[in-house]
């Protein structure tokens, strides 16, 4: 790194929004000055990614690994049913890294914060003879009862946002370059894995038209429905055929003679919304939805009990176990 620490974070500052309705002081002291409305609530969330565990040099470019970064965090608070607002971003430098990498990661930060409004107000910058890694928290607010992962009820609709399992599928074809895939294909896996988009807007249609439960698929569906299950006291049963699984991710499972499902059960980082809504909310939800060209797909019902049960289309059932994408596998 050829600036000195402070040069530094000018540098990488002067790249991206630092103001905002909500920001009374940017990142220029011992700490952000916010401010929200009254009746609002604070919500806040934070994750990191780091070298080797969620991006390669083959995976991800510079400005990939900022957009993600601040995509994932701003999914969380697409999760909860709010609106995200300001951005917080702390970096682990390896030595030998080049001042043009961290721009171009600074101006992925950009894309996305200046995409949805938000104001990044603060951050970290330290030295690691570790992988680069980027610590990313987003604050938001909500002025409704934000969704959470426990309010799933024997009878409401299991629903998923958009498409799933295009983001590991994207994986699988980064790592794999040499595997069959019609070009197109793999330009859209490519871009889901890359450049996911956060689901703000069907988070905040979710929360107005009082869905019961929420969480978005950072680990794969297969997790995310487990905890959803877990934190409500139910079972969730699943149909297999109506999980709306991205078509080109079905079509590279095809060609590898793969199983496409397990592209959306364990891919995971496909930061979609998957929920529960009682029949007449989920009614409300879709029409909504529709209005605004936003995809929502039953997928199941909530029963009494405990899991996740799949059916598939030959009547068979199976429990499916949250062993999706895990840090610390036991
Ligand atoms: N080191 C920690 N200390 C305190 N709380 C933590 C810690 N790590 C995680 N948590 C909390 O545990 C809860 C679950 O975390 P988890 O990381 O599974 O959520 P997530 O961010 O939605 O998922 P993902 O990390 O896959 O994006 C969150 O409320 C999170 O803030
Ligand atoms: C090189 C490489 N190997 C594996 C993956 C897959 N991956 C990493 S973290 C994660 C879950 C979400 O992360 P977290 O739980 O930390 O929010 C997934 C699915 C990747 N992206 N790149
Ligand atoms: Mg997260
Ligand atoms: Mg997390
Ligand atoms: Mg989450």
């Amino acid at each position: 790194m050829k600036l000195d620490e402070f040069g530094l974070i000018r540098n990488l500052t002067s790249r991206v929004p630092t103001t905002g309705r909500h920001v009374v002081v940017g990142p220029t002291d011992d700490a952000a000055v916010l401010s929200i409305e009254p009746g609002e609530q604070v919500l806040v969330s934070t994750d990191t990614m780091v070298g080797g565990a969620h991006f390669l040099p083959e995976t991800m470019a510079p400005f990939d690994i900022g957009y993600k970064a601040v995509a994932a965090s701003i999914s969380d608070i697409a999760a909860m049913g709010g609106e995200p607002r300001q951005v917080l971003v702390a970096l682990g430098i390896p030595s030998d890294l080049e001042p043009v990498f961290l721009e171009a990661l600074y101006d992925g930060v950009c894309d996305i914060c200046s995409y949805f409004d938000c104001a990044v107000v603060g951050g970290d910058v330290v030295r690691t003879d570790g992988p680069l890694f980027v610590n990313t928290t987003v604050l938001g607010a909500t002025s409704r009862p934000p969704l959470l992962r426990s309010g799933a009820k024997p009878g409401d609709v299991v629903f998923v946002t958009g498409q799933i399992g295009s983001s590991g599928a994207g994986l699988d074809f980064l790592l794999h370059p040499k595997l069959l895939i019609d070009p197109a294909d793999g330009a859209v896996l490519k871009e889901r894995h890359q450049r996911p988009k956060p689901q703000v807007t069907a988070g905040q249609i979710l929360s107005l038209e009082g869905a019961s439960s929420c969480d978005d698929i950072s680990d794969g569906l297969a997790s995310e429905l487990n905890e959803i299950a877990s934190a409500s006291g139910v079972r969730l049963r699943i149909e297999t055929a109506r999980i709306p699984v991205h078509v080109a991710a079905r079509n590279l499972g095809r060609l590898q003679g793969k199983d496409p499902l397990d592209y959306a059960w364990y891919g995971g980082e496909d930061y979609q919304l998957v929920g529960t809504a009682s029949p007449f909310a989920f009614a409300r939800i879709l029409a909504r939805a529709e209005s605004m060209q936003i995809q929502v797909t039953q997928i199941g019902r909530v029963m009494q009990g405990d899991g996740v049960v799949a059916e598939f289309p030959d009547g068979t059932l199976d429990v499916i176990t949250a062993k999706g994408y895990n840090h610390f596998p036991g």
